[in-house]
């Protein structure tokens, strides 16, 4: 049994596994870090090891604590992954990136693939059929672009994700709501249309924390997953066990 950290740029999510079974998730703030893993190995004592992808500021020596019941695993760039690296800078690859794109190739093999995850960026991964990772795209999140809006102009608010009434907004925060959510949607649609285009069998993941909110308001038809990064992680890890 296992357990996956993914600690992304706003929020931690874990998840417990045991084989490929997924048996329950975590969604917690990293100012909390040690007080949620403590009571998850708790909660699962034949946790073995706790798998971590991070692009935040924790490190490897937030977990040192657990090192004495469990292995920790640290995903890095020289870990072993299933696919060939065709990004032009791969050591600055984002780590949750390369796991996604990982991810994508052990669990939907023989295809093309595009996985979006958006989280407080949106990033777009590409990994073709012949298991190359072309690359993709970086874009700010939904949460990110209310933020911008507020703190880069003198007049706008902060204002919550909300769903735009219609694409004309009527007022300040009718036309905020539509600017950054239809904005976004369209955003996305436009990336899915291009990659289809692009390539004849392709499959297309969203995940990320605001993966259900968007999935329902694309014009594509598409799987949104919000845990796809921490099953990820898990195949990511069965693979390098084998592969080591
Ligand atoms: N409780 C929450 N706190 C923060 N963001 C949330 C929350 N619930 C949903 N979200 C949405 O999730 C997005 C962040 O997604 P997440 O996958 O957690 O990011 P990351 O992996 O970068 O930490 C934000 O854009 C926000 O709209
Ligand atoms: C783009 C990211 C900030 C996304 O982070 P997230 O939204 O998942 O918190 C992260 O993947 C990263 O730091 N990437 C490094 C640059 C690159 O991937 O090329
Ligand atoms: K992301």
């Amino acid at each position: 049994m296992i357990v996956t950290v993914d600690v992304g740029n706003t929020r931690i999510k874990a998840a417990v596994f045991e084989g490929n079974t997924h048996l329950e998730s975590f969604v917690f703030d990293k100012t909390v870090l040690e007080k949620n893993i403590k009571n998850i190995l708790k909660k699962f004592e034949a946790i073995v090891s706790i798998v971590v992808s991070s692009v935040a500021d924790v490190e490897k020596e937030s977990f040192l604590i657990f090192e004495k019941e469990v292995e920790v695993h640290f995903v890095s760039h020289e870990d072993a992954f299933p696919f060939i690296n065709n990004y032009g800078t791969p050591k600055t690859l984002g780590i949750d990136r390369m796991v996604l794109a990982s991810g994508a190739t052990l669990l939907y093999p023989d295809q093309n693939r595009l996985i979006i995850d958006a989280g407080t960026c949106v990033t777009y991964d590409f990994v073709d059929e012949n298991n190359v990772y072309q690359g993709g795209a970086i874009a700010p999140g939904l949460r990110l672009r209310y933020e911008a809006l507020h703190n880069f102009t003198a007049k706008l608010p902060l204002l919550h994700l909300q769903s735009p009434e219609s694409y004309v907004g009527k007022s300040t925060s009718g036309s905020i709501h539509s600017g950054v959510v239809n904005g976004l949607v369209y955003e996305i649609d436009g990336f899915i249309d291009e990659y289809k285009a692009g390539c004849s069998k392709i499959i297309i993941i969203l995940t990320g924390g605001d993966a259900e909110f968007l999935a329902k308001r694309l014009k594509n038809t598409i799987f949104a997953n919000s845990n796809f990064l921490l099953e990820s992680l898990n195949q990511t890890f069965q693979y390098k066990i084998k592969n080591d």
